[in-house]
């Protein structure tokens, strides 16, 4: 598991370990990794450009320019903050490096030609202490890079919101070399794509106890799935009831169920109108048509009103069996259960859920987390990046999935997800792990379906068993 921690937590740890060091030893640490990391990705007459910021960013990037001036690379430090790191600066300039003041306004001749002469820069603008944005005189600065310049960006890409969660405008890095401890944003999706390779130099720090944002791996699912025993049956693996479909849309309840049986439960029963389940029953003979006993419900794919029954929806909700609410049954809520829920909205449909609700955010974390508060339900925000938020009250991490190709952008593999998703949590999991192995097994089935290329949904489902038994 990736884990990544809050801005708080990772300064405390911070803090902890320069307590036992002798002063300014944790940053020599960090500009040393930097320095061994540039070093390798600089030809031998490589010419350098570190921009250095007011903070200790700055300080990383401007002791790492010395190292680097040092090894008889050409180096230039652009100072573009208010103020800059001293110690840092006269370290740099002791070993050779030329300074050049630029702290706003427009770009002094020295600076605009030692950038576009430069294959490699170095981004210590900004780091953790930043509030998200470039300052003004520096928003087209990507525009001065020569073509071939590798970015390096210190800590973090400066202008993203450390904590992940604003988007801003940044400075998009080839490379992020951060130190001992992952931060939010270089897994959430309003930072992650600016930060290119991500390399974590160890300079020492610890993990904190809890993290802020974690994201499963292939070894999580070995780890966590749900592989039957020799004295498992069919009840004890966990019965799935499944409401989806309509007579509109009857080929979500077709993908969803192929899912879910594919990804393994000990039976799925499925409630749907006749057209429906006619064509489940036709595709999917393994299931059970009808109500009886479940572990767990999946509602709403595909639904063009409440399904197949509604007078059992109000009673479902009432129960304490978890649910995975899917497509038209994100309507159904309007305040807390006490079971487990998860929703599983796209961006559209959680605007439309949280304005539905009267809610203040509508988009991305913010609008999720608002969304499970209210509903104290888990969200998983479908996406390029699958984000999953739980209700504050659980103090439980954001997880945040980068699993599918971007070819699972396509009709039918929400109804596909939901069948994993409901399958795994019927199968014992909470929520959390059910959504998060279940957009890594979506992602897998995906790339097992077609390697690369285009893939339909019915198939993405039909590699789901292939890729379980790859995970184990
Ligand atoms: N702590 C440790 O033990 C270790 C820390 N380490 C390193 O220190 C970094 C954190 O250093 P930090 O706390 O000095 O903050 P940092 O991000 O450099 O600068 C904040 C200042 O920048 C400014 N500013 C704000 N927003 C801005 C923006 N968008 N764009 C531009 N400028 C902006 C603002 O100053 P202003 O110019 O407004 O006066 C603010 O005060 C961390 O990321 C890591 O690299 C490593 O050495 C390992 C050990
Ligand atoms: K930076």
């Amino acid at each position: 598991m990736i884990r990544a921690f809050s801005i708080d937590d990772v300064r405390a740890a911070e803090e902890a370990v320069k307590r036992e060091l002798e002063p300014g030893e944790l940053m020599q640490r960090a500009a040393l990794g930097l320095a061994e990391v540039a070093r390798a990705r600089s030809d031998e007459d490589g010419r350098v450009v570190v921009l250095a910021g007011s903070g200790d960013n700055g300080g990383d990037a401007l002791y790492a320019a010395a190292h680097l001036a040092r090894l008889d690379l050409n180096v230039v430090a652009l100072l573009v903050g208010s103020r800059t790191h001293e110690e840092a600066l006269a370290a740099a300039t002791a070993e050779g490096v030329v300074p050049i003041e630029w702290r706003s306004g427009k770009v002094p001749a020295a600076a605009a030609e030692a950038l576009a002469e430069a294959n490699l820069v170095i981004d210590g603008i900004v780091g953790i202490g930043a509030s998200p944005g470039l300052p003004k005189h520096l928003e087209n600065l990507p525009d001065l890079f020569a073509n071939d310049a590798y970015v390096i960006a210190v800590d973090l890409p400066s202008g993203v919101d450390p904590s992940g969660v604003v988007a801003a405008d940044c400075l998009y890095a080839d490379e992020t070399v951060t130190f001992s401890l992952l931060k939010p944003c270089h897994l959430l999706p309003a930072g992650e794509a600016a930060c290119g390779q991500l390399t974590v130099v160890d300079i020492g720090v610890p993990e904190p106890d809890s993290p802020a944002v974690v994201r499963y791996e292939a070894s999580d699912a070995t780890r966590l799935w749900p592989t039957p025993g020799a004295f498992d049956d069919k009840y004890s693996r966990g019965v799935l009831g499944v409401m989806t479909g309509s007579e509109s849309y009857p080929g979500a309840a077709v993908l969803g169920v192929t899912a879910a049986v594919t990804t393994g439960v000990g039976m799925v029963r499925y409630i749907g109108p006749r057209r429906a389940t006619d064509l489940v029953l036709g595709s999917v003979p393994e299931i059970v048509s009808g109500p009886g006993r479940v572990q767990a419900w999946l509602l709403g794919s595909g639904w063009d009103g409440h399904g197949g029954a509604p007078e059992l929806v109000d009673e479902l909700l009432d129960d304490i069996l978890p649910i995975v609410l899917d497509a038209g049954a994100l309507d159904l809520l309007d305040e807390p259960r006490s079971a487990p829920t998860l929703l599983t909205p796209h961006a559209g449909e959680l605007k439309r859920l949280a304005q539905r609700l009267g809610l203040e955010h509508t988009q991305g974390v913010p609008g999720a987390r608002v969304v499970a508060d209210a509903l104290g339900a888990h969200v998983l925000l479908k996406g390029a990046t699958t984000l999953i938020v739980p209700p504050s009250s659980t103090r439980g991490p954001l997880v945040s999935q980068t699993d599918g190709p971007a070819w699972l952008a396509t009709a039918g593999s929400g109804d596909v997800l939901a069948g994993m998703i409901g399958a795994l949590v019927a199968s014992g999991l909470g929520v959390t792990e059910a959504g998060a192995l279940g957009v890594l097994l979506h992602g897998r089935a995906a790339h097992l379906a077609n390697p690369g290329g285009p893939v339909r949904a019915l198939d993405v489902a039909r590699c789901a068993g292939r890729a379980v038994a790859e995970f184990l």
